[in-house]
């Protein structure tokens, strides 16, 4: 798992290791670093380094010190580097120094457009993990000039380090250079940071557990469940779905698929839809409700039951079974606007809800807002579950605190019936005893990843996920 961290915890160890270190070694491990990655960059889009022209914008701080030292060591390989200064009184001063030293020229804010124009790589140094709110109008204007692509230091300059909110006027990188480890940003603004480099500076001895976590492809392919020579359907885990209606049969269609192509469990389907599902899904057993659907080891409950009084008794009934439950969808609405059917829960089994931004108001009571982490972390408390917060970048909390997000490629899921695709991955692992949370998190990656799969560049549907689920796992697999 790749340990993420608040930038207090980051400012705290770089204090720790600051007083350890020679002065400037930081700066100049990272500008190293930095200069390579741009480097890297122009030689990439332009077929060479030497002779290319890189513009630098430097804030007050020591992001815009890392782009000064960066330049330096640029001006080494023979690029021709330009610095912007927003502040000169407070540019960075031994940055500055070193990037005259080498040749490399100071130009004025008045100046600064006819450079920007020119330039092969824009580097944003204008600030980093002190900053706050959106970028100044000054820098705002630079930045809006910008055609080449743009190589963040740090971080992109105008989104929220933390929350990696945007909130105005930001840099968009094609590449964010970062020191030491990862900050929010980087996993939760995947657009505005491009790819994201991360650059050793010999922080990590003096960080202790990380504030989130992203899962690594070894790191589901260790928890998936594949079979072994003693397992038969049983003991892989029977997964109960509670889904779909005799009107809207497609969630109840959609989810149990999912299910089916998770694992090589067993899934029982119970509702309205026992035709349909049977008639599409020949290996599920199903029948017409859930008090005869027969033991299971986890349920999933919720799209397309409806939120009346028939989808109230279906959920006390699942919430009663003391197994593990994906409460999804109609489930959600349901238990925002009648909280006490989970008094039909044993509090010791696991719950998971799967909120998009509507349904976390209505659980809430409010939107989930710019910190989704802590809007994640602040639900998963109050409904002691864990709690899936749908959105571009999908964030997974646990009662305990635990975080994992994931960072998606591309925007595939935005299409109808995607959640119903989702909340069968999570019922599958949670019939297979897996931690809710390490369900939710891998569920929602292999969701991610068998989207861009069945894109593959052009839109997809969710009977497209449902199709790739396979080749998502194949991937993980193979990968690991
Ligand atoms: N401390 C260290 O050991 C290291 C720090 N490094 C760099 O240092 C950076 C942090 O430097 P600083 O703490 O000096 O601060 P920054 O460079 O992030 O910000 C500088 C100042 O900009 C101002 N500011 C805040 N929000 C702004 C906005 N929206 N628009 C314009 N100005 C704004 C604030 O007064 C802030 O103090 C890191 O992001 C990284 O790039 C690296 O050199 C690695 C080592
Ligand atoms: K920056």
């Amino acid at each position: 798992m790749q340990g993420i961290w608040t930038t207090e915890r980051i400012r705290a160890a770089e204090d720790l290791l600051l007083a350890r270190t020679p002065d400037g070694e930081l700066m100049r491990r990272a500008s190293f670093g930095l200069a390579a990655e741009v480097a890297g960059l122009l030689a990439e889009n332009t077929g060479g380094v030497s002779g290319r022209r890189v513009v630098l914008l430097v804030g007050s701080g020591n992001n815009g010190g890392d782009a000064l030292w960066a330049g330096a060591f640029l001006r080494r390989r023979g690029v021709a580097v330009a610095a912007v200064l927003l502040k000169p009184e407070k540019a960075h001063p031994a940055g500055l120094a070193a990037l005259r030293r080498s040749g490399g020229r100071v130009v004025s804010i008045a100046d600064s457009p006819q450079w920007i124009e020119k330039a092969d790589v824009v580097v944003d140094g204008i600030v980093g993990i002190s900053a706050r709110g959106a970028l100044r109008p000054e820098a705002a204007e630079l930045v809006a000039r910008i055609e080449a692509p743009v190589v963040a230091v740090d971080l992109p300059s105008g989104v929220d380090p933390d929350t990696g909110a945007v909130d105005g006027p930001h840099v968009t990188a094609a590449r964010t250079v970062t020191f030491g480890a990862l900050k929010p940003v980087h996993a939760l603004a995947p657009q505005e940071c491009g790819n994201v480099v991360l650059v050793e500076i010999g922080l990590r001895p003096w960080l202790d557990e990380p504030d989130l976590w992203r899962l690594e492809l070894s790191d589901i392919a260790a928890v998936w469940p594949i079979p072994g020579p003693e397992d038969d359907k049983y003991t892989q885990g029977v997964v109960g779905i509670a889904a779909g209606s005799a009107t809207y049969p497609g969630a109840a269609v959609l989810a149990s698929g999912s299910a089916v192509r998770a694992t090589a469990g067993m899934v029982r389907y119970a509702g309205h839809a026992a035709d349909v599902v049977r008639s599409r899904w020949p290996e599920i057993v199903a029948t017409g409700s859930v008090t005869d659907a027969g033991r299971v080891q986890a349920w999933v409950v919720g799209p397309g039951i409806g939120t009346g009084g028939e989808g109230r008794e279906i959920l006390r009934h699942i919430l009663g079974q003391g197994v593990p439950v994906c409460a999804d969808a109609d489930a959600t609405t349901i238990i925002a606007h009648t909280p006490e059917v989970l008094d039909a829960r044993d509090p010791d089994t696991p719950l998971v809800l799967t909120p998009h931004a509507g349904e976390y108001e209505r659980l809430m009571g409010r939107r989930p807002g710019p910190d989704r982490v802590a809007a994640a972390r602040e639900a998963a408390k109050k409904y002691d579950a864990v709690v899936l917060l749908k959105g571009h970048c999908t964030v997974v909390a646990a009662p305990d605190g635990r975080v994992a997000v994931n960072t998606p490629r591309g925007s595939w899921l935005a299409t109808a019936g995607s959640g119903d695709v989702l909340t069968g991955l999570i019922g599958s692992l949670l019939a297979s005893g897996l931690d809710p949370w390490l369900a939710a998190a891998a569920a929602a990656q292999v969701h991610s990843l068998a989207g861009a799969l069945a894109a593959e560049d052009v839109p997809t549907s969710a009977s497209g996920l449902v199709d790739a689920i396979p080749a998502a796992l194949r991937l993980v697999r193979a990968i690991a």
